[in-house]
């Protein structure tokens, strides 16, 4: 089997809607997800990513272009790596008068994995103890759980998830980030598409950024950070200071945008002579000079959002890049 879990070139599909012109859901994504370890695939609602997902399981077809998991052409030949996927699409249905036990046992019997293997799964999604009850009174970030634990009983290798923490309240979003973690160290690849930076910055080893149904960038997420990282240093100066601070660091040559709780954020210019993160050393040297004496320097921790707008400016995505924020 290839190395490569999944295995996307040039995918095409558009939905089409009686009386009006298509826009193309994927148009040409191109995308590779190295088998182990936990991936993001990031992008804005309406970029594409359940679509890629659904022609992965079978559920949708491409109008174009190849797509393989393990590589095994999908869905032609699906069949000989089914066994080896589970995927968590959307919010999973569940009967809600019977326990999650009792539903994950018949699910266990149609697809002839062992009563044993429930337990197994329950008490890998953390639901063991509250596995008899009904599904009623489940939580949203319960029922998503029980939907892996779903997802969990063939042992796959894959496990496809989709914006698994989708409508979760914080707490909601903390076990599933914890469990999309254990479940990377325990060997499986987790593919996780989301809409929310924070989650993918806080849980995934790579991450693949997609709009308009291409992919804009992929890697490991700290490449992708230290490649798209703004480089700036914010500078808090006394009050009195802060409006010669500005003048003197603008006269050098940087852009200073002030904020509201009077922190100076100091960037480089847009110039191609102007590269690389500003250096706090030399803003304190500059402000020294004119006996400015900086309280604080700090560069800006690069975040995914950063990154994501960065990647995304210039593109014409409009609401589309927003929207990830
Ligand atoms: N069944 C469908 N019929 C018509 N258009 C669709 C259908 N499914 C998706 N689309 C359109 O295809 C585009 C991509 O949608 P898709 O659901 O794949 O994006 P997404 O990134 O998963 O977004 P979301 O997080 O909102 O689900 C959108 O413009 C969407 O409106």
């Amino acid at each position: 089997m290839s190395a490569a879990a999944i295995e996307i070139q040039g995918l095409r599909k558009s939905y089409r809607r009686r009386g009006r012109s298509t826009t193309p859901a994927l148009d040409g994504l191109d995308l590779t997800v190295d088998a182990g370890g936990v991936h993001g695939f990031l992008g804005p609602n309406g970029s594409g990513k359940t679509t890629t997902i659904r022609v992965l399981l079978g559920l949708a077809a491409a109008d174009g272009g190849t797509a393989r998991i393990f590589g095994r052409v999908v869905p032609r030949e699906l069949p000989l790596v089914v066994g080896h996927v589970g995927a968590l699409v959307e919010n999973p249905l569940f009967l809600p008068g019977l326990s999650g036990r009792v539903q994950l046992r018949l699910l266990a019997q149609s697809v002839g994995v062992p009563d044993t293997r429930v337990d197994e799964v329950l008490e890998r999604v953390a639901l063991h103890e509250r596995a008899d009850e009904r599904v009623k009174g489940y939580s949203l970030g319960m029922r998503q759980r029980l939907g892996i634990a779903a997802a969990l009983l063939k042992d796959p290798r894959l496990l496809i998830l989709d914006e698994p923490s989708n409508g979760l309240d914080p707490a909601g979003m903390k076990e599933m980030r914890d469990l999309v973690r254990a479940l990377g160290a325990d060997g499986h690849t987790v593919f996780l598409s989301s809409h929310l930076l924070g989650e993918v910055q806080q849980v995934c080893d790579t991450v693949a950024i997609l709009s308009r149904g291409r992919c804009l960038v992929q890697g490991p997420v700290r490449d992708v950070l230290a490649a798209h990282a703004s480089g700036a240093v914010t500078v808090v100066m006394t009050d009195a200071d802060t409006a010669a601070a500005s003048t003197v660091l603008a006269e050098a040559g940087y852009d200073v945008h002030p904020g509201p709780d009077g922190r100076l954020q100091v960037s480089r210019p847009d110039a191609a002579d102007s590269t690389g993160p500003v250096d706090p050393a030399q803003l304190n040297r500059l402000l020294g000079e004119r006996g400015l004496w900086a309280r604080e320097l700090t560069p800006v921790a690069a975040d995914l959002e950063s990154a994501f707008l960065e990647i995304t400016r210039g593109q014409g995505l409009g609401d589309d890049a927003g929207a990830a924020a």
